[in-house]
């Protein structure tokens, strides 16, 4: 019998800093196995800079510092010795705007696993469906493989964009917002995919669209101006939140 791989995730008193401005404020949350977080706030409180801390995409940016740690089965992702490539293969991303590679469908899945040394044309065919069949993607491509991904929709083309973050086989999957550019038909396919994605991953999910947090995640963390003011259950903080911002927040009062 197969058992199921257990991966353990967690910040501990994470800061992220712009120069001097400090846009996350030491925030130390866990991210449990096959369950979906959202983290939720207005705009500009730190939830995308917290999310591309969490596989190092903060190091693009020449002016961003941590402090604090973010731990992936008791190894410090920031530490020297980390191999950003293989963090990003066990942290995946999925970002707002799809962004397919100009290449052909087959290709954008198959550019991962080639880079990770796979070279087997049947190996390379096999992680190409089964990427496309976990991103409920497979039976509307597999006849057009050798197509040009542009050649896609918006909602195809981000649902591509997950099946190219599966095929290097990730256990953790970070999403901004990864429906926000969708119309609302390819936003409940994302939707339904993110829920059966989580039996097998841990998700964290960037959105403003409280409904889509309360339909889909487990947890739901709420940030204001770079803190973390409450995290629960995410029917807790949609029935009975502890704090009166988070329900104002949520009720659509402000933000
Ligand atoms: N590259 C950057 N350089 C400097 N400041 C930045 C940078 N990216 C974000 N910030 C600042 O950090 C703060 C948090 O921004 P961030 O994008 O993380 O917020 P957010 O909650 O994701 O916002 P939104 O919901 O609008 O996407 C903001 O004040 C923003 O202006």
């Amino acid at each position: 019998m197969q058992t199921m791989q257990t991966t353990s995730f967690r910040t501990e008193h994470l800061s992220v800093f712009y120069g001097q401005y400090e846009a996350v404020k030491n925030i130390s949350l866990n991210f449990p196995e096959q369950s979906v977080t959202a983290l939720i706030g207005p705009s500009g409180c730190g939830k995308s800079t917290f999310l591309r801390s969490l596989n190092r995409m903060n190091d693009e940016i020449s002016q961003a510092k941590i402090k604090g740690r973010i731990w992936i089965d008791g190894v410090d992702i920031n530490d020297p010795s980390t191999d950003v490539i293989q963090l990003r293969q066990k942290i995946g991303m999925v970002w707002q705007k799809p962004n397919p590679f100009y290449k052909s469908i087959y290709e954008n899945i198959a550019f991962g696993p080639k880079y990770h040394g796979i070279k087997n044309k049947k190996q390379l065919d096999e992680i190409v469906e089964s990427s496309l069949r976990k991103a409920a993607l497979w039976d509307e491509v597999k006849d057009r493989l050798k197509q040009s991904a542009l050649s896609l929709s918006g909602g195809q083309q981000q649902r591509l964009c997950i099946a190219r973050a599966l095929s290097v086989n990730p256990r953790i999957l970070l999403l901004d917002e990864p429906a926000s550019a969708l119309d609302p038909v390819s936003t409940s396919k994302i939707e339904e995919l993110i829920v059966e994605l989580k039996k097998e991953l841990s998700i964290v999910i960037v959105t403003h669209n409280m409904q889509q947090a309360a339909r889909i995640s487990d947890y739901t963390a709420y940030f204001y101006l770079g803190t973390l003011m409450e995290h629960n259950e995410t029917e807790i903080i949609f029935t009975n939140p502890d704090n009166a911002m988070t329900q104002e927040y949520i009720s659509g009062r402000f933000g």
